[in-house]
């Protein structure tokens, strides 16, 4: 997986605080950005204005690939709405001079040339129908405004929706792609979270920020060229005086997004509160234990950091942004009492005054949309590269350039030549030097104490991981060169922490080859073979029934749930059958029942569980011990009774708890050995 760079870790994750439920909320200052020289804020709002415009093409594919046509919709109604202050001030300046003109004429006066290049067409025309004219014109001008508006908000409002789907789609698709180690690190974590919950969330300010920054530019320039035409320093201080405030905003813009990141753990732990107290997995133990005012409690200690933090960041940032805008408001005042004295002494006419009111307010607000769209821009520019980061997180489990097609058919002869594999982020290797061989056909069981190892076994073989060193073969030939989604095609699995779809049982089963998901034949098969026929029988619908309660579906136990699992995995014809302690919570009679025909059941492939039971373990072909990553024993039961070592120990000590304890046979189990079998009976 490449490095993720940005994603320091909170003060959280360091030491010995990394707990969900306990632990400091210590929140240390984000790094704020560097205050700097006037020179030096200058530069970094050049950054900005350089960062947004770079973003505008990434942005606009976003949003072109969202819908071409909504885009172009979008487009033009930004153009006529930005073209619209422009065209209204010129509108007024003709309409007050006329109205000047009429009020001249009505007090006996000469006509003048009315300065009304629109109607030179008609140089005979009245005030009073230029009047007219001009004000339907004006109409036209609002209609088209509002029609324009329309079209605006109905492509922006779809565009954001389907902004965010196409974003969700491109993580679902990139997250379905990566490692299991991806998903297993917690800054992994966070980067999908932003990734996925942000992102989508910054649809619209995307795309307001992106067309409210061409529909000021529009603004700016029709509106700016029409001020240069009445007074060049007019137009060039009302254009500049905003120039302060958007530099002090680029600051906080920045910092905004800093505080938002160096929250993220933060706000990790405050959902995973709200998980704890409103999920079904934790509902019990929190109401048994009366858990939630000690939740409830951990959430207000977090969320008052983090707000605490948010609020001086926004306050600051609007605090200061209103204080620079005052330079603003100063220069626009200066320059309308400029134009102001001008129309007194006639310098400029009435119409000229109308039309700088008018312009100039509209500039004011273009301007600041302006700058507002280029820290905003710059802002989702951030987030965005948050999703461009997870999608150039690359696997690192991926094909080789020339994968080694399967044999067909795939025997299933296993091989574990010297592996050692270390988890990332973990010190001691889970795996060392194991070498184990698992014949084609084969029934293997793998037992020992937790934590020694067996799942990590199962993991590297389905490559769910690469071992740092040694070799795993399939059939002679090192898993590495196959291609990793064909290799996982010849194998199927249950696990004992299972999937429980919240989907009908059909379906629940069927998701173990996809293709055959309609196979209801196939599906009753598969649900016979792992023994889940009567408990579907019994379900009031069958094979219809939905299970789990998301969609109001019936709930199962945690062992009907294993059977429903065990049947996913008995759906697909694949040569390697992998089973990881899908039996735990299946009763006694189930689970022996399933190991009894295990051998039918397998048909010739080769099946490796893990599994706890003794009483089931030793009907297996070849049972193999681990313990603290390595291989220690293995053998038939027999074999392995008469070494009188780790899984004789264990064996015994399992078959005693079922006796008398003055019947126990003396141990010489390990501790771990001793708790885990003391759990299990
Ligand atoms: N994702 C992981 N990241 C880091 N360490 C892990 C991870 N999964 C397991 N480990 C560690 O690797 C070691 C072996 O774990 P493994 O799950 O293979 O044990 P196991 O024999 O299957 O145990 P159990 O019987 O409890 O299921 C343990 O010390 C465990 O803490």
């Amino acid at each position: 997986m490449q490095p993720i760079h940005f994603l320091s870790r909170g003060p959280q994750e360091n030491g010995a605080a990394r707990s969900g439920l306990t632990g400091s909320p210590d929140f240390p200052d984000p790094p704020a950005p560097p205050r700097g020289t006037l020179r030096d804020r200058t530069r970094r709002a050049l950054r900005t204005v350089r960062s947004s415009v770079r973003s505008l093409p990434r942005t606009l594919r976003l949003v072109w690939a969202a819908g071409p046509w909504l885009t172009l919709g979008l487009g033009v109604a930004t153009v006529v709405t930005g073209l619209v202050p422009a065209a209204t001030a010129y509108l007024v300046r003709l309409l007050v001079n006329t109205v000047v003109e009429a009020l001249r004429l009505r007090d006996g006066g000469q006509p003048e040339q009315l300065d009304l290049q629109l109607l030179a067409w008609s140089p005979t025309m009245t005030p009073l129908q230029a009047i007219v004219v001009l004000s339907a014109l004006q109409f036209c001008v609002f209609t088209l405004n509002s029609a324009a508006s329309a079209v605006r908000n109905i492509s922006q409002q779809l565009l954001q929706d389907r902004v965010t789907i196409i974003v969700q789609r491109r993580v679902m698709t990139h997250a379905g792609e990566l490692d299991l180690a991806f998903f297993e690190d917690s800054r992994s974590y966070d980067l999908l979270r932003e990734a996925q919950q942000e992102t989508p969330a910054r649809a619209l300010t995307v795309i307001g920020s992106v067309f409210g920054l061409a529909q000021s530019l529009v603004t700016f320039a029709s509106v700016g060229l029409l001020l240069f035409g009445l007074s060049p320093w007019v137009a060039v201080v009302t254009l500049l005086a905003p120039i302060p405030a958007f530099i002090s905003d680029s600051r906080y813009g920045q910092q905004v997004f800093l505080v938002a990141m160096w929250a993220s753990p933060l706000r990790r732990r405050m959902e995973y509160l709200v998980r704890t107290t409103t999920t079904d997995t934790y509902a019990k133990e929190v109401t048994l234990f009366r858990l939630t005012p000690y939740l409830v409690g951990r959430f207000d200690l977090f969320s008052r950091v983090f707000y605490r933090r948010q609020r001086q960041v926004v306050t600051r940032r609007y605090a200061a942004g209103t204080a620079w805008s005052l330079i603003t408001t100063v220069a626009a005042a200066l320059t309308f009492l400029y134009v102001a004295a001008g129309a007194v002494t006639g310098r400029v006419t009435l119409g000229d005054l109308m039309m700088f009111t008018s312009a100039s307010a509209s500039l004011q607000t273009a301007i600041q949309t302006l700058f507002q769209s280029l820290s905003s821009a710059y802002e989702n520019n951030l987030y965005l590269d948050k999703l461009d980061e997870l999608l150039a997180v690359r696997p690192t489990i991926a094909a080789p350039a020339e994968p080694r097609p399967l044999p067909d058919p795939v025997r299933g002869h296993i091989v574990f030549d010297r592996v050692t594999f270390t988890y990332p982020g973990a010190e001691e290797p889970a795996l060392r030097e194991v070498s184990l061989e698992v014949r084609a056909g084969r029934t293997v069981a793998l037992v020992g104490p937790n934590g020694a190892g067996k799942s990590t076994v199962i993991k590297l073989l389905c490559r769910l991981y690469d071992p740092d060193s040694g070799r795993i073969l399939l059939d002679g030939v090192d898993i590495r060169e196959f291609d990793p989604v064909e290799l996982r095609r010849v194998m199927t699995a249950a696990f004992q922490d299972l999937a429980a779809f919240q989907a009908s049982v059909a379906e629940n089963i069927g998701l173990g080859d996809i293709e055959r998901i309609e196979d209801r034949d196939r599906i009753e098969r598969s649900a016979h073979r792992a023994g889940a026929t009567t408990l579907v029988e019994a379900l009031p619908q069958g094979y219809d029934t939905v299970l789990g309660k998301w969609f109001g579906g019936q709930e199962l136990s945690g062992g009907e749930w294993q059977k429903v699992a065990l049947a996913r995995a008995f759906m697909r014809d694949a040569p390697v059958l992998v089973l990881d302690e899908p039996t735990a919570a299946l009763d006694a009679r189930a689970e022996h029942d399933l190991f009894a025909r295990l051998a039918r059941l397998s048909e010739g492939r080769t099946a490796l569980y893990v599994s706890h039971r003794f009483s089931t373990v030793r009907q297996a072909d070849q049972i193999m011990v681990i313990d603290s990553g390595r291989l220690i024993e293995q053998g038939t039961h027999q074999e392995l009774m008469g070494l009188g070592g780790t899984y004789a120990s264990l064996f015994t000590l399992q078959a005693s708890a079922y006796l008398d304890d003055d019947d126990a046979t003396p141990l010489n189990g390990t501790s771990r050995s001793d708790d885990e079998a003391e759990a299990r009976a």
